[in-house]
């Protein structure tokens, strides 16, 4: 059966977003891989279904695939993509404000206008067990060793799981292997998205993330978020925060500890077409 789907991004993180509104989404591994194809597809980051809310309090859910098939529990760029989707879609009235349930909990989204998306993504999760990364305790930062080198590291979960750490120069080459070493390290049973992020001042900091499941991203929502919280929590950014990343910039808004989380971007509708074979 056809797929009807709309192709959007937020700061070129890119996704096909699929109508599911009248029930769960089931797609196989393979037809997401297909559809990722960026030769002989149509090429996306991440596949998100729109699909109804299954906690009785959210007003819809919607649910996150990698470009290798693989589940994710939160999408930043993708939930503001969201928001613009149901605002296209007559769902969702600029200026309000609306709860839209993700695989990691529920988050609430607000158009400031039909591009432009403002995001409580909740509080940032400091606690090893719950990211999951193997640590014995909680800290600011963690020693681990990848790709013959020894790292520094924070990590945070934003309903998924992020590794965060600050380079001098975000063009070195050694960052070409230790984005793939860090995401599969063993140390995070379930991979990690791993940020590589620059100091520009306490209110600018520059980021690349390689993504689990998608690789090296124009940008990564919730990489930014937890850059961050890890920062923030270190007592080093501001409270408001410009990340930029390679396909645009976000703003990033925590007071600290025991606060929630804002998150402020772009998202474009790109076109909208049909996937002849599911
Ligand atoms: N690009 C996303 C994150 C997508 C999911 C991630 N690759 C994972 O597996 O957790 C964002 O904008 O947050």
């Amino acid at each position: 059966m056809a797929l009807r789907f709309s192709k959007m991004h937020g700061n070129g993180n890119d996704f096909v977003v699929i109508d599911s509104r009248d029930g769960a989404l089931a797609l196989s591994v393979a037809t997401m891989r297909s559809i990722a194809d960026r030769h002989t597809g149509v090429g996306f980051d991440q596949l998100l279904s729109v699909e109804p809310a299954r906690d009785g309090a959210s007003a819809f859910y919607y649910g996150i695939w990698n470009a290798d098939g693989s589940p994710s529990g939160q999408c930043g760029n993708g939930v503001r993509c969201v928001a613009a989707w149901l605002h296209r879609a007559g769902e969702l009235g600029l200026d309000e404000t609306v709860q839209i349930q993700s695989p990691s909990g529920p988050v609430a989204v607000r158009l400031i206008d039909a591009h432009t998306v403002t995001v409580d993504m909740g509080e940032p999760i400091f606690e090893p067990i719950r990211i999951p990364f193997d640590a014995p305790n909680i800290s600011d930062r963690y020693a681990l060793a990848a790709d013959g080198q020894a790292l520094e590291i924070g990590t945070v979960s934003m309903g998924n799981p992020h590794a965060v750490i600050v380079v001098d120069d975000l063009a070195a080459p050694a960052l070409e292997r230790l984005g793939p070493a860090v995401t599969g390290h063993q140390r995070f049973r379930e991979g990690v998205n791993a940020g590589f992020v620059q100091k520009v001042s306490p209110g600018h900091l520059r980021l690349r993330v390689h993504e689990r499941g998608a690789g090296w991203t124009q940008a990564c929502g919730t990489g930014a978020c937890a850059a961050v919280a890890v920062l923030r929590q270190r007592g080093e950014v501001d409270p408001q925060v410009r990340v930029d990343l390679p396909g645009g910039s976000l703003r990033i808004d925590w007071r600290g500890p025991g606060e929630r989380l804002w998150m402020t971007g772009p998202a474009s509708f790109v076109f909208e077409g049909e996937w002849p074979d599911t």
